[in-house]
């Protein structure tokens, strides 16, 4: 018997939780259970099958729900971090003496931690490092909304680790007809692809809110998609993984309608526009009242993002910009978009030279890891 524990009952966890609940439902070797704090939603799905909050599907029978962490990782073979990266952290810990020893874990969680820019496995593997003979951390990346799971669209994700026999087991614990997990030993990659795409997400957001058009959204995923395989490449991940679902197909999906951190960045234009003196705090708070939502990863990542590439001078005016905005209340929506695009402008003028031809070549990192252009152009 094979027992999986989904933590975490939002929207993704019990989405994974009905993936594996459902193709295991006549499997009498696998159980699958789900960890949910909130006693009443543990009560919903235990007694009425639903998870009303997050979806209208039923569940299937074979999945049950506990509140009591102890009890749903007891002998359990994988376990999957369904929580969000700001609460990583804490579930990690909680973990640490209860977890059992050679579980698999697989994370599911998109962002980087605000005060440290970790990342999700580095994270759970320090708050995990006193349990001996811990199998395996992996992370599951790509394009995956959880209403598609639930509706039994085709899904394509992308699944990091470094031990290779599990990565093939996980890949077909979740393949299904539906279903396909592409599997790479490149976990830095697939978790900065899924923390950056998310912050890039919201600018393309703001772009919509503010009325710009539809022709700019291609300029943007383009100018993103590079922008993105800078940072992840110089933090370590293979620049070969952005260009897969992990990255450019993650960043595609999160720039349209379905994408809660695209809603947000538009919702949070719409707002700016509405009462633009109102104090930033307030903006964002009507921002989430407005779309009623609380996990906006992408907003959190900024964060740790921006001082990350503050700590290593590399400026990217996307996601400067950003942070100024939404951090800073410095620029407004429109502003933000014009001085990111100048900027993009005089780097491609730039680029055009021999002798930055040459620098980008030699010193690939100095090309980004500067706060001026060469003619002393002030850096917006
Ligand atoms: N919703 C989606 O379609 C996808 C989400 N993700 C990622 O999955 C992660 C979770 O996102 P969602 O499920 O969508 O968020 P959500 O807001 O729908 O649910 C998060 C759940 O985690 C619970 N939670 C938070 N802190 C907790 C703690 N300390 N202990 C126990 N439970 C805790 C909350 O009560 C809530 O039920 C995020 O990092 C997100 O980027 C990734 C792919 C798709
Ligand atoms: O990661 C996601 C899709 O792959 C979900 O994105 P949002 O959190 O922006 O909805």
């Amino acid at each position: 018997m094979k027992k999986i524990a989904v933590l975490g009952a939002g929207s993704y966890g019990t989405a994974t939780a009905y993936h594996l609940a459902k193709k295991y439902e006549n499997d009498a070797n696998y159980s699958i259970c789900i960890y949910a704090r909130d006693k009443k939603i543990v009560e919903e799905i235990n007694r009425d099958h639903t998870n009303k909050k997050y979806t209208q599907t039923p569940l299937p029978h074979n999945l049950v729900a506990h509140d009591n962490l102890q009890q749903a990782v007891d002998k359990a073979d994988y376990t999957i971090m369904g929580v969000p990266a700001q609460s990583m952290r804490s579930v990690a810990k909680e973990l640490a003496p209860i977890i059992r020893h050679k579980t698999i874990i697989i994370n599911l969680a998109k962002g980087l931690e605000v005060g440290s820019f970790k990342r999700m496995s580095q994270i759970i593997s320090e708050e995990l490092q006193a349990v001996k003979h811990l199998c395996s951390i992996t992370s599951l990346g790509g394009p995956a909304f959880s209403k598609d799971i639930f509706a039994h669209h085709p899904i394509g994700v992308a699944l990091g680790g470094k031990n290779n026999k599990i990565l093939h087991e996980i890949r077909l614990l979740f393949d299904t007809e539906t279903f396909d997990v592409k599997i790479t030993k490149d976990v830095i990659g697939v978790e900065l692809g899924g923390a950056l795409k998310n912050v890039f997400g919201i600018m393309a957001g703001i772009m919509s809110g503010t009325d710009m058009g539809s022709s700019i959204n291609g300029d943007y995923l383009t100018r993103s998609i590079v922008d993105m395989k800078a940072i992840a490449s110089f933090m370590g991940a293979r620049r070969a993984t952005l260009d897969g679902r992990a990255g450019l197909g993650d960043l595609a999906i999160t720039c349209t309608e379905g994408s809660r951190n695209f809603r947000f960045g538009r919702e949070f234009a719409k707002q700016h526009q509405k009462n633009s003196s109102l104090p930033i705090d307030e903006l964002l708070q009507n921002t989430l009242e407005a779309l009623n939502i609380k996990t906006v990863e992408g907003f959190y990542t900024l964060d740790p993002l921006y001082q990350l590439c503050e700590s290593i001078n590399m400026f990217v005016p996307i996601v400067n910009n950003l942070y100024k905005m939404l951090y800073k209340n410095d620029c407004s929506p429109e502003e933000a978009v014009h001085r990111y695009r100048i900027r993009d402008k005089i780097r491609s003028r730039e680029a055009r030279l021999t002798i930055s031809r040459v620098l980008s070549f030699l010193f690939p990192r100095i090309w980004y890891r500067r706060e001026r252009g060469f003619f002393g152009v002030k850096n917006l």
